[in-house]
């Protein structure tokens, strides 16, 4: 597999990647099988494998025209924002807007609106999460909306998870993509039904939030256990909702196929980046279900937008901390966002200087 995506030419690559998944999935082989037998774990994937999963993400991204009106772009909306936490919905709303959507809503308590409004006068805050009509109050904005993201700065008051747990279901009953990072992950990992079998969910957890929701939905947090693994049983035990682990690689599933990324970021680890990583994956995945898996090459959309999402904030992190060193915050990555898109999906990798993206690609 490896000598053969890395003979041929970038796109022939992922077409590899994809049929062999698809007989993986027709046959159902055991997940040992699947990832020793086929694809061994530790072959370093090459280059053209890399540049193959940017390349679909590539894919899906929507041009810039002059016929497109207002929102078309996208419309998200992030859950999230409490009294303690304001600033982690406002780096997701903003990274949503910046890495292309139109619109950027946040729906928080009512405390802390005025705080996240204070922050951007680019996003739209709605006071309504404590709110008795919470779960109506974001309803109605559901039509308008093209994703969301349930989480960050979420906080994990009894009450409000009630009301973010009403807004997923009626969010799932319209089939509108979600990202759930975070409190959000808190609340799966006590109700894990409350997404089990929903594959238009994409959950983002860091080493921690991993590992509660391994514990909850596997009954063993799987800590030390070959990640790859790992990754692929929680996705599979949840009916193929996409995982994605953060950490030094990050490593996506969809019950499917395991993409690794291990572009090259930073070792600053302040308090944001997974937030920034969730806002920009709520509108990749809208764009990515937008553009069909003809455009992914049959391989599911939701594992190349969270493959998107990790490439970009790890190259805002490296880009922020080459300027910034040691003082580099996660307002700084934001500063990023930008460059670092046009760098890795809007001109050809590597042609700006730099190194070029490294990562790995495995099924
Ligand atoms: N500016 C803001 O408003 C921001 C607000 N935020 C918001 O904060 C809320 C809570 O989120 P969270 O991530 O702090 O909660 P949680 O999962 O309990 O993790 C904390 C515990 O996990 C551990 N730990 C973490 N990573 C680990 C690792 N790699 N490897 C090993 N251990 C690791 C770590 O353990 P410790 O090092 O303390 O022993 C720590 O105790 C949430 O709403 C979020 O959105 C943030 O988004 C940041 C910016
Ligand atoms: N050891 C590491 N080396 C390089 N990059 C890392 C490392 N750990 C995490 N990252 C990157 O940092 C980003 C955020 O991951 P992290 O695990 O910090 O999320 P988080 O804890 O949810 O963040 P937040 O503070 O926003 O809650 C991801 O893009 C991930 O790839
Ligand atoms: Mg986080």
């Amino acid at each position: 597999m490896a000598t053969r995506a890395g003979a041929g030419a970038a796109v022939a690559g992922a077409a590899v990647v994809a049929v062999l998944s698809a007989a993986l999935v027709l046959y159902g082989p055991p997940l040992d099988a699947v990832l020793n037998r086929a694809f061994p774990l530790h072959t370093a994937r090459s280059v053209t494998d890399m540049e193959a999963a940017l390349q679909l993400v590539r894919n899906v991204v929507p041009p810039l025209a002059a016929w497109q009106h207002k929102g078309q772009a996208g419309r998200i909306g992030v859950v999230g924002g409490c009294p303690e936490y304001t600033g982690a919905p406002y780096f997701a709303a903003i990274s949503a807007l910046k890495v292309g959507a139109d619109l950027s809503h946040v729906f928080s308590t009512q405390d802390a609106a005025p705080v996240i409004k204070s922050y951007s006068p680019e996003l739209i805050v709605h006071p309504v999460l404590d709110s008795p009509s919470a779960v109506q109050d974001v309803e109605k904005w559901l039509p308008r909306l093209h994703a969301l993201v349930v989480g960050p700065g979420l906080g994990r008051d009894d009450a409000l998870l009630e009301n973010v747990k009403g807004i997923l279901e009626a969010s799932k009953a319209r089939g509108i993509p979600i990202v759930i990072d975070a409190d959000g992950l808190w609340l799966v990992a006590q109700q894990p039904a409350l997404i089990q079998g929903y594959q238009k969910a994409v959950l983002t957890p860091n080493h921690m939030e991993f590992s509660r929701l391994a514990e909850a939905v596997l009954g063993d947090a799987l800590d030390g256990r070959d990640r790859c693994r790992a990754v692929l049983s929680l996705s599979r035990a949840l009916g193929n909702v996409t995982v994605v682990q953060k950490g030094e690689q990050d490593v996506i599933s969809d019950g499917e196929q395991v993409l690794t990324c291990s572009q090259e970021g930073s070792s600053r680890r302040c308090g944001g980046q997974g937030d920034l990583l969730s806002g920009s994956l709520g509108i990749l995945a809208h764009w990515a279900l937008l553009a069909g898996p003809e455009k992914t090459n049959g391989s599911g959309p939701l594992l190349v937008a969270a493959f998107g999402a990790c490439a970009l904030t790890r190259q805002c992190a490296r880009q922020a901390f080459q300027k910034h060193g040691r003082a580099t915050t996660t307002t700084d990555m934001i500063t990023e966002l930008g460059p670092a898109f046009s760098r890795l999906f809007e001109t050809s990798a590597g042609a700006d200087g730099g190194a070029a993206p490294t990562g790995e690609l495995r099924l």
